[in-house]
């Protein structure tokens, strides 16, 4: 479980730009932060894994007080808290598998890291997750001969080689075609249940906040105004998110039934 509470950020001396967020997650649970640029999405994400330094406020996973960590019980932290990024963040020149292995660096000691030479264990872990979503005939693969889809599920399986305690994916859909984005978020969906994780989405994409998550949080100027089910997201709770602001993204999405996450 994550809990969030009174988390506030300023950077420097600027006025803050989260103002006292109070958010708590709950295992399988798929959260979608929405919010027009500015908001403070990306901020409050990278609180939660100590990117960014919270100015005060409290985050806790599974009981453990993530904001006063230093040195090596936050790289230890870290481990339990996975990343998705909308760049993807691989590393174009390596493979697949070892892109995915990367996942484990927090785990394994300098030489094994230096030599990649990983147990045979997260190997097999690796195969199990590159088959669950898809990609395990691409092991040998350089990253960058694949395509953005299947670029962004390596960034999930690596993400989920840290056996992670709660996923956080910053905009991991912006950079795919509609129909991918799609079966990326019914992925991430699919997964928080598998595997009982709590995944929060930054998401400029309303409709697919809509229909691919269980609960959305709306920001604007770094105060939460709006928590609640998808089903509750309406005309209201956009206009007071976005308006006067800026037009969201708001294509309608295919009913989740028709888009699979790519599994046969
Ligand atoms: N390193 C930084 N130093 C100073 N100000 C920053 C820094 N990072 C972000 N900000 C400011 O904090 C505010 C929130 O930014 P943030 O990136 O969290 O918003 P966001 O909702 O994720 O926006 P977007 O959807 O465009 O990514 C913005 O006004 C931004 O300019």
């Amino acid at each position: 479980m994550l809990e969030i509470s009174n988390l506030i950020k300023r950077y420097g001396r600027d006025e803050p730009v989260l103002k006292g967020l109070d958010l708590t997650v709950e295992g399988n649970s798929v959260v979608a932060i929405v919010g027009a640029s500015g908001a403070g999405k990306s901020t409050m994400l990278r609180c939660i894994n100590r990117l960014v330094e919270p100015t005060s406020g409290s985050i806790k996973l599974n009981g453990t007080e993530l904001v006063t960590l230093r040195h090596a019980e936050l790289r230890r932290a870290r481990r339990k808290i996975g990343m998705v990024f909308q760049g993807f963040n691989l590393i174009d020149r390596l493979t697949v598998m070892e892109n995915v292995l990367a996942g484990r660096l927090g785990y394994v000691n300098l030489f094994q890291a230096i030599t990649r030479r990983y147990p045979a264990s997260d190997i097999e872990r690796a195969f199990v997750l590159m088959e669950r979503v898809g990609i395990a005939h691409y092991a040998n693969k350089r990253a960058d001969e694949l395509s953005g889809g299947e670029r962004q599920r390596v960034g999930v399986v690596r993400a989920l080689m840290q056996e992670p305690e709660v996923l956080l994916a910053d905009e991991p859909t912006a950079s795919l075609d509609p129909r991918t984005s799609e079966q990326i978020m019914v992925l991430l969906q699919s997964l928080a249940s598998e595997l009982s994780l709590p995944v929060l989405i930054n998401i400029h994409n309303v409709a697919q906040a809509r229909t691919y998550t269980d609960r959305i949080v709306g920001l604007r100027h770094g105060t939460m105004i709006f928590d609640g089910a998808p089903s509750d997201f309406d005309k209201e709770a956009l206009d007071a998110i976005y308006g006067g602001i800026e037009a969201p993204e708001d294509e309608p999405a295919p009913a989740a039934e028709e888009v699979s996450d790519g599994q046969p």
